[in-house]
């Protein structure tokens, strides 16, 4: 087998981690930054520091004696990060603080074993500390395994098992210096090194992948969803409204469709701002949630304009649907940095009849809410109904 030194190991981890620094800071992740991503680059950053100052103590550059507590230190100190950027992705913010903490017991600890034993105590304290972060990262990583992606689950699972191999061999200098038959004490040593640098190649490159998984994922989320509201758009509007279009040429019970407009809106975004807009917006889907069951369903058509779709439910049901909103909206003014802004919004309900395409579907309920416009807004207005058959 080849044989790698220490020095040389520790000089392929420093110039791995700088490699990894360097693509970082040339890599686009997208208008939208991970919420890990800073605590994530300044662990790598930390790391590179700690192998080189313990590559240069190695080579005998920097004196042993500050090299490698100094090395230690920052590097704890970076995989102590790099699991809690790993839980920051998990939806654990409040990482910092239990991290710090952590992070200055596992220096304390490392200090004083070094200050016992220069070389067996040390590097038992060095190997179980540093597999003890890598198995912290791992847990985040596998937090939410059943949302993860493959790749997620596989860095969960890698890092866990090299996190093991990293603490496995600081057990063995404790427990069987000599070695176990042909797992001797180098070949665990060597062991080690190779899962530092294999963690170092799965978190740096596998987190890049992540994020990139993330902006597809994301991207793929917009094409049918409205940023602003949250509810799907026009085209998830369509999506879900497909199968009930189907249905409804089968006999049974209807599904209504409304549409509804709010009034006067020009005179929000002029008087109190866009952004006062935006909020009257986001509120007004809120108000409609609230009043419709689960199997109900708001997007947001276009502009000020959206649509519910509620099945199994007649024309009139729908038409009390849509005045329990249209009251809620009225009775609901939005607070507003300068003064509350009172809202109405305009209304059409139709139901889905057999011969239905979209485009009459929304021509007749878009009439009956012209109706409402024209009637002075602020009312419900019912397509008329299909004719009876006889
Ligand atoms: N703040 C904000 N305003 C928007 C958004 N989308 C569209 N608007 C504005 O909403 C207004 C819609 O106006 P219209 O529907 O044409 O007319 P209205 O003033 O609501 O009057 P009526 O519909 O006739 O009652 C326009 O001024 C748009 O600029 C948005 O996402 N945010």
């Amino acid at each position: 087998m080849m044989n790698l030194d220490a020095t040389t190991m520790v000089l392929v981890l420093a110039l791995g981690n700088l490699a990894l620094c360097a693509v970082l800071t040339f890599f686009d992740h997208g208008p939208v930054r991970p919420p890990s991503w800073a605590a994530w680059a300044l662990s790598k950053q930390v790391q590179a520091g700690a192998w080189t100052v313990l590559a240069l103590g190695g080579l005998g550059v920097v004196p042993e004696a500050l090299a490698l507590p100094g090395g230690y230190a920052l590097l704890f100190a970076g995989v102590a990060i790099e699991a809690g950027a790993a839980w920051e992705e998990a939806g654990h913010p409040g990482w910092p603080r239990p991290a710090l903490v952590l992070c200055g017991l596992a220096i304390l600890a490392f200090f004083v074993c070094y200050l016992i034993d220069e070389q067996g105590l040390r590097s038992v304290a060095a190997s179980l500390l540093l597999g003890a972060f890598y198995l912290a990262a791992a847990l985040a990583l596998g937090a939410r395994w059943r949302e993860a992606s493959l790749l997620q689950r596989f860095l969960a699972l890698a890092t866990a098992v090299l996190a093991l191999v990293v603490a496995a061999r600081g057990l063995s200098v404790l427990l069987l210096p000599g070695g176990w038959r042909w797992l001797s004490s180098e070949l665990l040593r060597q062991l080690s090194g190779a899962a530092l640098y294999l963690l170092m190649l799965a978190n740096g490159f596998g987190v890049l992948l992540l994020a990139r998984e993330r902006a597809g994922r994301e991207l793929a989320r917009l094409e049918v969803v409205d940023p602003l509201t949250n509810v799907p758009n026009r085209r998830g509007f369509f999506n879900a409204l497909a199968p009930w279009m189907a249905l409804a040429r089968r006999p049974g019970l209807p599904t209504a469709l409304v549409v509804l407009d709010l009034d006067g809106f020009k005179r929000v975004n002029d008087g109190y701002g866009h952004p006062a807009g935006d909020a009257v917006l986001r509120h007004v889907v809120e108000l409609c949630k609230r009043q419709l069951r689960d199997s109900d369903l708001v997007g947001r058509l276009v502009g000020v304009e959206f649509a519910i779709l509620l099945p199994r439910t007649n024309l009139d049901e729908a038409s009390l649907v849509a005045e329990r909103i249209r009251a809620a909206i009225a009775s609901s003014p939005v607070k507003s940095e300068r003064a509350m802004i009172a809202m109405t919004a305009s209304f059409g309900v139709t139901v889905i009849r057999p011969e239905d395409s979209t485009v009459t579907l929304f021509q007749r309920a878009d009439d009956a809410l012209q109706a409402s416009k024209r009637a002075g807004r602020n009312r419900v207005s019912q397509a008329v109904p299909a004719p009876v058959e006889t």
